[in-house]
């Protein structure tokens, strides 16, 4: 089949194939399936991961950009009547178009680097319709979105993520385990969206808005970065310090200014 697929890997789609069958069995014992449930995969790519997935029983559904590769995912599945193959790209799919009988996705990819953040956002914004994630990223990233306040890894990722599900740093990956190589390391992730929001914000868009200001200067103090939004007063009557920088606050403190700013529009409105 390899002489009848000579795909030569593409950059621009973010393709770094997964060669280490010792690493494609640890990630596929983290995810763990079973054939009740409902498997969503994000780039195929050449089908690393997919035929373990597929050997769960469980129905697969999976979204791949690049053409060329459909006929060799055709030639590879396309006779299992668990295979559901969709050309396109993730970041614009309708996740919730794929869910049957209401039970929801689990959600696993070997991303594409270049769009990995997009792409978290993208399947935030559908965190309903989401058992769990399990995500190969670029180690940097995972750190990102595991991270602690007080450090220069707390962010608009963390932030975010860390609002709509419960993250934990699997293990890391070596380049060697690809190929091509990436340039950089990379690491296994789990999300678990939360059935209750520990810190529910009255409107996320809001809190989006909020982290994005506070981190667009990141070395400024939030009474200089949100004085558009917010006045200083309105900052500290809800108990957080104005003359603090981003990085020092916690996930619960930003959902205070959300919602204080939810409260201010109401005001106007
Ligand atoms: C890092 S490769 C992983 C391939 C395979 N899962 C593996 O582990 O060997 C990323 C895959 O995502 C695909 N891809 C890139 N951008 C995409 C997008 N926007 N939507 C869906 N798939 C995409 C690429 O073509 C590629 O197959």
């Amino acid at each position: 089949m390899s002489e009848l697929f000579q795909h030569r890997a593409r950059k621009r789609f973010g393709q770094n194939f997964l060669k280490d069958a010792g690493i494609i069995d640890r990630i596929l014992r983290s995810i763990h399936p079973q054939a009740s449930q409902h498997l969503l995969e994000i780039g195929p790519g050449q089908g690393a991961l997919t035929a373990g997935l597929l050997a769960s029983g469980a129905r697969l559904d999976v979204i791949e950009l690049d053409q060329d590769l459909i006929p060799l995912l055709k030639l590879k599945f396309g006779l299992n009547p668990l295979f559901h193959l969709h050309q396109g790209d993730a970041l614009k799919f309708d996740f919730s178009a794929l869910v049957c009988n209401g039970k929801k996705l689990r959600v696993v990819g070997n991303l594409p680097y270049n769009i990995s953040t997009p792409l978290i956002f993208h399947l935030l914004s559908q965190h309903a319709v989401i058992e769990d994630m399990h995500f190969m990223l670029q180690k940097e990233v995972v750190k990102r979105m595991a991270a602690q306040p007080g450090g220069g890894d707390w962010g608009r990722l963390t932030i975010m993520v860390q609002y709509f599900c419960q993250v934990e740093h699997l293990f890391d990956v070596p380049p060697e385990c690809f190929t091509p190589a990436p340039k950089v390391d990379s690491a296994i992730v789990r999300l678990v969206p939360y059935e209750t929001l520990p810190y529910p914000a009255k409107d996320h868009k809001l809190l989006e808005l909020i982290v994005r200001e506070a981190f667009n200067q990141r070395r400024k103090t939030l009474r200089n970065t949100l004085k558009r939004l917010l006045t200083i007063e309105a900052i500290e009557q809800v108990g957080v310090d104005g003359s603090l920088r981003p990085e020092q606050l916690t996930l619960a403190d930003f959902v205070k200014l959300a919602d204080q700013l939810f409260l201010y529009q109401q005001h106007e409105g």
